[in-house]
């Protein structure tokens, strides 16, 4: 029988103060911006976007964009769903991302969006595996780096499940006898 646990890995004071620092960062490299459109990669980047935006002290228009590739996996389909309603046309641009890991679904998102013609395209992700890459990207706001681990938490899921959890930990499966 496998069980699983969470072994915690960033709490939710070091998250907060960590969100609080890229806010200060992007509201510093906006501040000439008239109106910043910040984009949502649903649906891991939920609670980081709505945590992110509330310390970004730029007029911001929030918009989403449904990215899908790991379904109930913990590695990607190797296929990307994209969906969005954008219209981005001389728009200046932030993507806000949960995590990179191989790099495929935020490659297909600048592809998708670059075609749009933004007028500036930037990324935000809160966390990056640098050691799973293997579709080379450029983040240009970076939470954390973390090793090459599955994690949950802060919106990020395993099979549909722990989105709501205040922390990130990272997800074990343990054998058990029965
Ligand atoms: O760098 P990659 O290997 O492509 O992985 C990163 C992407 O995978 C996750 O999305 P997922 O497909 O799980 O959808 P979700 O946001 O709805 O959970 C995550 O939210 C990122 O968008
Ligand atoms: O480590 C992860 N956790 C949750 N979702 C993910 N999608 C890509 N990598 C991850
Ligand atoms: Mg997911």
């Amino acid at each position: 029988m496998k069980a699983e646990t969470i072994m915690p890995l960033y709490s939710a004071r070091a998250i907060r103060k960590r969100v609080a620092e890229l806010g200060l960062t992007i509201t510093e490299n906006y501040r000439e911006t008239q109106q910043l459109t910040v984009l949502c990669v649903l649906k891991g980047a939920f609670i980081f976007t709505a945590d992110l935006v509330r310390n970004i002290k730029v007029p911001c228009t929030i918009e989403f964009l449904r990215a899908s590739s790991y379904g109930n996996m913990t590695s990607s389909s190797g296929e990307v769903f994209i969906q969005h309603d954008l219209d981005i046309s001389n728009k200046d641009v932030l993507v806000i991302e949960d995590i990179v890991d191989s790099g495929l679904t935020l490659q297909r998102i600048i592809g998708e969006l670059d075609s749009l013609g933004p007028s500036s395209l930037k990324v935000c992700a809160l966390l990056d595996k640098p050691a799973a890459r293997r579709y080379p990207v450029t983040i240009h706001y970076r939470g954390f780096s973390i090793q090459n681990v599955f994690v949950v938490g802060y919106g990020l899921d395993a099979g549909g499940k722990y989105r709501e959890l205040p922390f990130i930990g990272m997800l074990e499966q343990i054998t058990c006898s029965s």
